[in-house]
């Protein structure tokens, strides 16, 4: 901790910059927790918590699991830190500043100040005449007073690293529509680089235009005067144009390069985010080949953002000051020229909408044999099991045949434009020849052989843009299509704005259902009919129920998966849709019957990429779920690695993977979904063994056909056609609940009534 004392004319207090100042990012302290603020974020790193505290205060939300290490430093630097801010839409600069800057800061929002021991702190504001700037901890709460302080303090905790931050003036709003106008903003932001280019490519078209005219006073002066000194000052003139045009040529293609990889970056980072935040419902409904396609499409787009639309914008330019040239030298042959990019143009209109409604059959196409091949490769194990790789391909092999026609009759129709604009494309460069050559024939002055050299020279370089502009049309139809495909997937109501917006109250874990209705979207029957029940704080609930009874309905809305319930759901008294939705599933930890671990190591997969956590995070967590012992049997032990879908493990081993990984962070509520369902036995009695050890100190819901594994439950809810049957404890549903009994002796059939008694009992820690 780095204490700061106060003015001699201020109270002898000290400023706590940060309890956990060793720079151990994610140690457990409860000291000086933010008000309001998600239990995590009291265990992030004090720099990236003063970071956070800056981007709110412009009213941007970074999320700590997106920060990323990228040097080899113990605790988060300036330079990870302002990347981390720029990567949540933030201008952000990370710099060493001295003490004399620091006074200018005085109206300006605050700087994130980096203590030399890994602290942070947040400077509200300077006062020049007193010679003292303010600074704040990062834990402070809001109201809480700034502390003046002066240069000879503050330098013996700090040597000049900060990092700056303030909305975007080219922020893209993350919530936007992915829309045409929303890439237009995209290129707009990038209009310092695409003025250069600009700048670049006028003086390139320049440039062009002073061969040919060179070639026309070749011919009318040098050859006809035989002019020495003019083909000297010329050669010089070409030479000197050479090395110009070579240069500026290279500097164009690297900002075009650099403008292209930025765009890129961004779109990429954009779509993904969106995925991100769609709702699970939509992930549902969709099959995974058929997202993947539709967002594959984006590489269009930004084929057409970087390659064509660039391009043309450059050729815009080289018309702007070819045609006038060209008309200059004869304005006869201009016209032609005009006359047959016109015609062009008419054609390839004329094809737009027909084409357009054969590639939307194309597009249709892809997607069915996206969808399919997507369905496959998710269900193989199915499919290998009941042998049903005949019937896949008959579908593959339908799908490619559908694709292959709608491809092949859209090739059938686009070949057409380009048939009919081919000769007018010879008709317009030999065209003038002949014409020009007939003049020229006719001509007296002389020097229209010159000319004409020249003319052919120019109307080359511009029937090239001309009729790249006209195909522009067409590509434009294209990327419109690739937009709307992309848009389809990111377009969808997002999971909720309360990603960034919303209340963050302190969790624990008291949790009420009341008069709750809910209908699945397309169903008629609601799922939860009138649901009444409440789960005190810091118990052990159980809900049974038959299949399709409801049960996992309520894990689902109780992780704000559906939100559009009629009735009440409230936690701590909160109603859950008020609740910030990131800062919800913090307090949540959730284990489904079937989790999905990632490939990489076993440490990783319980840390799952949250910031800060060390391997003794992953240690304590593996040991309260029981998972240490097998950890520690493996060959690499926390290293080991597991592929995707981890084969390597068992199903036993992967359910106490996963609930190490739910239990990481230190939940107030924890769902068990089914988790123990599909395990042997003696993988069930080991985790349900640890499940009283898990408890202490949270709120469990546990989810599960089996009753003897609730039977340690405080209360347990009888689930049956989405109604609340019951709520009691085992003993009690026994005696009172029909259903409850009727699925207990169901259950418990083998055993007499001695042995039911036995099972009841519950099983010891492991
Ligand atoms: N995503 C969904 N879309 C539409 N209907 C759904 C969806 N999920 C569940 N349902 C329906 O809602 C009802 C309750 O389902 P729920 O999964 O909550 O039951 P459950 O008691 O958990 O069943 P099980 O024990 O078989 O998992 C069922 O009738 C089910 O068909």
């Amino acid at each position: 901790m780095v204490s700061i004392p106060l003015n001699a004319d201020a109270r002898p207090t000290s400023i706590r910059v940060d309890a956990e100042a060793t720079g151990k990012v994610g140690s457990q302290s409860e000291a000086g927790r933010a008000p309001g603020g998600p239990a995590e974020f009291d265990r992030i790193a004090p720099r990236l918590k003063a970071v956070l505290r800056v981007a709110r205060y412009h009213g941007v939300e970074l999320d700590p699991n997106e920060f990323r290490v990228a040097s080899a430093s113990p605790v988060p630097n300036a330079t990870d830190l302002s990347q981390w801010a720029q990567n949540g839409g933030m201008w952000s600069r990370a710099l060493r500043i001295r003490w004399s800057h620091l006074l200018r800061f005085e109206h300006t929002g605050p700087v994130v100040l980096l203590f030399n021991d890994g602290g942070a702190g947040l400077l509200t504001g300077a006062s020049p005449e007193r010679n003292v700037v303010f600074l704040k901890s990062a834990d402070a709460p809001e109201d809480a007073e700034a502390i003046a302080i002066d240069e000879l303090r503050l330098s013996q905790v700090w040597a000049g690293e900060a990092v700056l931050l303030r909305p975007a003036r080219s922020y893209i709003a993350a919530d936007a529509p992915f829309t045409l106008g929303w890439l237009i903003d995209l290129v707009r932001f990038e209009s310092r680089s695409m003025r250069d280019i600009g700048i670049a490519s006028f003086t390139l078209s320049l440039l062009t235009v002073l061969p040919p005219l060179m070639v026309m006073t070749l011919v009318n002066k040098v050859l006809q005067f035989n002019s020495v000194s003019t083909l000297v000052l010329l050669s010089a003139t070409i030479a000197v144009l050479f090395v110009y045009e070579t240069l500026l040529g290279h500097a164009r293609r690297l900002i075009i390069n650099v403008v292209g990889a930025r765009l890129d970056t961004k779109l990429n980072l954009h779509v993904f985010s969106r995925l991100l935040r769609l709702p699970l419902d939509y992930f549902e409904r969709h099959p995974a080949g058929e997202t993947m396609y539709h967002l594959a499409q984006i590489y269009r787009i930004r084929e057409f953002l970087t390659g064509k639309l660039l391009s043309t914008f450059l050729d815009l330019i080289t018309l702007c000051v070819l045609i006038p040239v060209m008309f200059y030298i004869n304005a006869t042959l201009g016209w032609m020229v005009l006359a047959c990019a016109g015609v062009i143009m008419l054609i390839i209109f004329a094809f737009l909408a027909p084409l357009r409604r054969r590639y939307q059959q194309v597009v249709d196409a892809e997607t069915w044999k996206a969808a399919a091949l997507g369905e496959t490769v998710v269900g193989i194990k199915t499919v290998k099991a009941l042998g049903l790789e005949p019937q896949r391909r008959a579908l593959w092999d339908e799908r490619v045949a559908e694709a292959g026609r709608a491809r092949l009759a859209f090739g059938q129709l686009a070949n057409w434009p380009q048939t009919l604009v081919t000769p007018i494309e010879r008709a317009m460069v030999l065209g003038t020849m002949l014409i020009g050559a007939y003049l020229a024939m006719s001509d007296t002055s002389g020097y229209m052989v010159g000319s004409l050299f020249a003319f052919m020279m120019i109307a080359q370089r511009v029937a090239q843009p001309l009729v790249g502009l006209a195909r522009l049309v067409e590509d434009f139809e294209e990327v419109g299509a690739a937009i709307s495909e992309a848009g389809s997937v990111l377009n969808r109501p997002l999971e909720s704005s309360s990603n960034s917006t919303g209340l963050r109250p302190k969790l624990v874990g008291e949790i009420s259902f009341r008069d709750l209705t809910f209908t699945y979207i397309g169903t008629n029957t609601p799922a939860l009919d009138r649901v009444n029940f409440d789960i005190p704080a810091g118990t052990m609930f159980g809900i049974v129920g038959r299949s399709g009874s409801g049960k996992s309905t309520i894990a689902r809305l109780l992780q704000g998966i559906n939100r559009d319930y009629s009735g009440f759901l409230k936690l701590d008294g909160v109603d859950l849709k008020e609740i910030n939705l990131r800062h919800l599933r913090q307090g949540l930890g959730v284990v489904l019957q079937d989790n999905f671990l990632f490939r990489g190591s076993i440490r990783d997969n319980i840390i799952a990429g949250r910031p800060g956590l060390t391997l003794s995070d992953a240690m304590r967590a593996a040991h309260l779920a029981g998972a240490e012992e097998f950890i520690e049997r493996m060959p690499n032990g926390y290293d080991t690695y597991i592929e995707e879908g981890s084969p390597n493990l068992s199903g036993g081993q992967k359910q106490r993977l996963a609930i190490a990984r739910a239990l990481i962070h230190d939940p107030t509520v924890m769902i068990l979904d089914e988790a123990t369902s599909a395990l042997d036995p003696e993988s069930e009695a080991v985790v349900s063994a640890n499940l009283m050890r898990i408890a202490r100190g949270r709120t469990m819901i546990i989810v599960s056909h089996r009753l003897s594994s609730l039977t340690e439950c405080d209360q347990i809810l009888v689930m049956d056609q989405g109604q609340v049957l019951d709520v009691a404890p085992h003993a009690t549903l026994l005696e009172r609940c029909a259903l409850y009994r009727q699925l207990w002796m169901q259950q418990n059939r083998h055993l007499d009534n001695r042995q039911a008694r036995l099972a009841a009992v519950p099983p010891r820690l492991v």
